[in-house]
């Protein structure tokens, strides 16, 4: 396993967010984590991103976080957290620039194109940032994300937390294809949390839901999405379609009122 995390607790202050998480991702896995807002998500990907005190174990690239120095961790672990403020002069390609290892500098304009290119943004490339969109800051921030783990040898792994969550749809396709195909081409573990639940569907290999700071249940998209999982973990009635392609579509219908009793295990629960 690329990522795994062991009995993870998180305490804010002193308000407990993550309760015992159990989870693993393996190379070439591509992992959503859905849930509904305050589920702790982003908290248990600032954990595993060593911005949260925590309890328990959490094992990146085979080896403890809290063992890993933080410059040699920098290059097998991309965190794109959900916002990312940058208010410095800088132009979209020095913001990519800044994620580059120094190990190939004979590669970094190629690699700087090429990232550019595939997230759609070449043409931003002299514009100063805080003057970008909230669309086209996300698609850079995750091209400097991907500059910094590109030339790392062994496990790689990517926590994106809503990389999304700005983009029109044919962006969100652009993006999820991207980062579906590093982990098929090139085996990079991916945890991702999401909260469109066709996106998920669509490019997740497995579903991780969250409901009050514990994993509920995983499993695959059919699995996990139905009607009786999103009325008890956030509240709503829908209608689920089997797409020709493959995977359900979600069709909401309206709310409901999201329930506290366990989960009837539809699938393998998660720890
Ligand atoms: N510093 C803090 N002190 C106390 N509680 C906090 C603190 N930071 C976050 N929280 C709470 O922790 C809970 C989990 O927050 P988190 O951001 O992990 O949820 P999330 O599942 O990512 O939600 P969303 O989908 O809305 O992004 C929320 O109820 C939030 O208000």
């Amino acid at each position: 396993m690329v990522l795994d995390i062991r009995n993870v607790h998180v305490s804010l202050g002193s308000t407990p967010i993550v309760h015992g998480v159990g989870l693993s991702v393996a190379a070439g896995e591509l992992v959503m984590l859905l849930g509904p807002n305050g589920a702790g998500k982003s908290t248990l990907l600032k954990a595993v991103s060593g911005d949260a005190p925590t309890r328990g174990e959490i094992i990146v690239a085979g080896q403890s976080l809290a063992d890993w120095c933080p410059q040699a961790l920098s290059r097998h672990r991309g965190v794109m957290p959900q916002r990312v403020d940058i208010n410095f002069p800088l132009t979209a390609e020095e913001v990519v620039r800044l994620g580059l290892s120094a190990k190939s500098p004979g590669r970094a304009d190629e690699l700087v194109e090429h990232l550019l290119s595939e997230l759609e943004i070449s043409h931003l490339r002299h514009r100063l940032v805080p003057g970008l969109s909230g669309g086209e800051q996300q698609r850079l921030q995750l091209a400097r994300v991907l500059a910094q783990i590109a030339d790392t040898e062994g496990d790689r792994l990517l926590l994106l937390d809503e990389c999304t969550s700005a983009l029109d749809p044919a962006h969100q396709q652009v993006v999820l294809q991207r980062v579906q195909r590093l982990a098929r081409e090139q085996g990079v573990a991916v945890l991702a949390v999401v909260h469109d639940l066709n996106l998920a569907a669509q490019y997740a290999d497995r579903l991780v839901m969250m409901r009050a700071g514990r994993c509920v249940l995983e499993g695959s998209a059919r699995e996990v999405l139905t009607p009786e999982v999103l009325d008890a973990v956030y509240g709503f009635q829908a209608r689920i379609v089997e797409l020709p392609e493959g995977y359900p579509l979600v069709v909401p219908l309206g709310q409901t009122r999201a329930q506290t009793a366990p989960l009837k295990p539809v699938c393998r629960q998660a720890s």
